[in-house]
């Protein structure tokens, strides 16, 4: 006897792909009239009407994110706009002390819903986050100390060893020692930055593993350009469209690669252990990332390796590019520069690599939190999905399910800064000297003024780690090089919808200073 689903499939069969089509169409069409209508907050970039995809409204977001968010907070507090990744909700800054801590808020939600973790190939984007939360308050912070003098020498060797890491032979880099030589910086900071996360993440001998610094470089590279495309279909096809995406079949590539790599990684640790028990000797207490996964995870379930390229993801990138800004910032204001040497010199003399030291960069700090400042890594910091149906006080309804996002206006107020586009370096050093400002303008401490790393209950947690890591690697910078804008390079930031990008393309001309300077404790000793 044939039964429905039977008749079904054979149907199926017989018309190929044509009832799957079908379904999609008459989805994509119920979404064109059900979604954007929704009356309750006005749509400002509503899709034209045979834009069935809203790819149109998507690209012009894509093109000019900032400009349609300032049009929107014009008119009003809340309002929604087509994003490059869905229908978001837009929120004034003046909500800000009533969701920032909000619980039915969650960050990663978001983020998980935005980056496909069901496609293969994007699995890291689904990792559980509560492990890596707790990899990163439990262990990291507590840990960072006991890195500090490892990184500080690590940044020493590398610098001394190779040009800015340029990827090039011995023999290029004498000559290049002390001469003018032109680099792509993005580029350059990027490896140094995964290499010095390495030691953290993977264990001091993994850092030097070309194979481990290519899967982490190219993963999240193409992870990027993967999700930015999938955007565009509607959700349902995203899976369909994924196979025939070449970024996702690098991707896939990666993920396999990172897996037998952290798992040989793994198997060598715990021979090592069984032969130091096997000789009646104490087996070696590692210290980094694979150790402290498996201890703070307690029995939850998770994969090494995505667990590893999920770290890598939201750490490299966003130093590197930290780090790249300040740099192309700097460029050329030769009077900052001489007394951000001067600060190092004084401040390293004194006190050496601690996190004291760090913390006594007061010039350094306010550089960084301008840059910081003027190009954050996103136009809106702070954004959320809503876990529950959530009533804020003016009775204002956000249904559950709805992403919505803060834009970072106050980051470029006049109202708050004084010449808010204007690149200040001094700007937080001032501030602290005013009553009210002495804790909020570090480039640590985050506050509705300045969410460069964000805000509330999941501002982000790995900002002491990465503060001290830029700190110290411009240190080295500075001490070791001079460097300038390449001829004809005007670095512009890369936007894409909401994202914000160091120019990663930027050149410059970097060659070895010629002064001595000797100072303890691992730090900077020019040649
Ligand atoms: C300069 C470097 C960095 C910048 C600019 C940066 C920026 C941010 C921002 C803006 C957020 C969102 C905060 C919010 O929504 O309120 C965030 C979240 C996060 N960051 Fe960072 N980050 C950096 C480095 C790192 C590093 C080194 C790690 C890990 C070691 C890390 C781990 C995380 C995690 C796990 C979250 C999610 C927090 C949560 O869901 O509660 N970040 N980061």
């Amino acid at each position: 006897m044939t039964t429905l689903p039977d008749v079904q499939l054979s149907a199926l069969n017989w018309m190929g792909p044509l009832p799957v089509l079908s379904a999609l169409g008459v989805g994509c069409l119920l979404l064109y009239f059900v979604y954007p209508s929704s009356p309750v907050f006005p749509l400002f970039n509503a899709h034209e009407k045979f834009d069935f995809m809203a790819t149109k409204a998507k690209y012009k977001f894509v093109e000019d994110a900032k400009g349609l968010m300032k049009g929107g907070l014009a008119k009003c507090d809340i309002f929604r706009l087509t994003c490059d990744t869905g229908i978001r909700l837009v929120l004034s800054q003046r909500y800000l002390d009533e969701i920032r801590d909000h619980p039915s808020l969650s960050l990663f939600d978001l983020i998980r819903s935005e980056s496909h973790p069901h496609i293969k190939g994007l699995e890291p984007f689904g990792q559980n986050i509560d492990i890596l939360l707790d990899l990163i308050r439990k262990k990291l912070t507590v840990a960072q100390g006991m890195y500090e003098n490892t990184i500080a020498s690590k940044v020493h060797t590398e610098l001394q060893q190779e040009s800015l890491l340029v990827l090039c032979t011995r023999k290029l880099l004498l000559r290049f020692k002390m001469d003018w030589h032109e680099l792509a910086l993005y580029p350059s900071i990027q490896r140094l930055v995964a290499r010095l996360s390495c030691i953290v993440f993977m264990g001091e001998e993994m850092c030097r593993d070309e194979e481990w610094l290519r899967v982490v470089t190219n993963y999240a590279a193409h992870s990027l350009q993967a999700n930015d495309a999938l955007q565009l279909w509607p959700s349902m096809t995203r899976p369909i469209v994924a196979r025939f995406m070449g970024s996702i079949r690098i991707l896939r590539k990666e993920v396999q690669a990172a897996r037998n790599i952290v798992d040989r990684v793994i198997k060598t640790r715990e021979i090592d252990k069984e032969n130091a028990l096997k000789n009646g000797v104490a087996p070696e207490i590692r210290n980094d990332a694979i150790q402290w996964i498996q201890d703070v995870a307690a029995g939850r379930d998770y994969e090494p390796a995505l667990m590893q390229l999920g770290l890598a993801l939201v750490a490299i990138f966003t130093t590197a590019d930290l780090l790249t800004q300040a740099l192309l910032d700097i460029c050329g204001k030769g009077e900052l520069i001489s007394e951000l040497r001067e600060e190092v010199l004084a401040v390293l003399r004194e006190n050496g690599v601690k996190k004291t030291t760090m913390h006594k960069l007061r010039l350094m700090d306010s550089v960084l939190k301008e840059s910081q400042r003027l190009k954050p890594i996103s136009l809106s910091t702070f954004r959320r999905m809503a876990m529950d149906n959530i009533r804020l006080a003016d009775g204002t309804q956000i249904a559950k399910g709805t992403g919505l996002m803060i834009p970072n206006e106050w980051m470029w107020d006049s109202q708050v800064y004084e010449n808010p586009e204007t690149f200040d370096p001094y700007r937080f050093v001032k501030l602290r000297e005013v009553a009210g400002h002495e804790l909020s303008s570090s480039l640590i401490s985050v506050s509705p003024e300045h969410m460069g790393f964000g805000l509330g209950r999941h501002a982000c947690p790995g900002r002491f780690f990465a503060v001290n890591q830029v700190k110290i690697v411009l240190c080295h910078v500075l001490m070791k090089y001079e460097f300038k804008l390449a001829d004809g390079t005007i670095p512009r930031v890369q936007k894409h919808g909401i994202r914000l990008q160091s120019d990663v393309s930027a050149k410059v001309l970097v060659r070895r200073r010629q002064e001595t300077v000797s100072l303890p404790d691992h730090a900077c000793e020019s040649e």
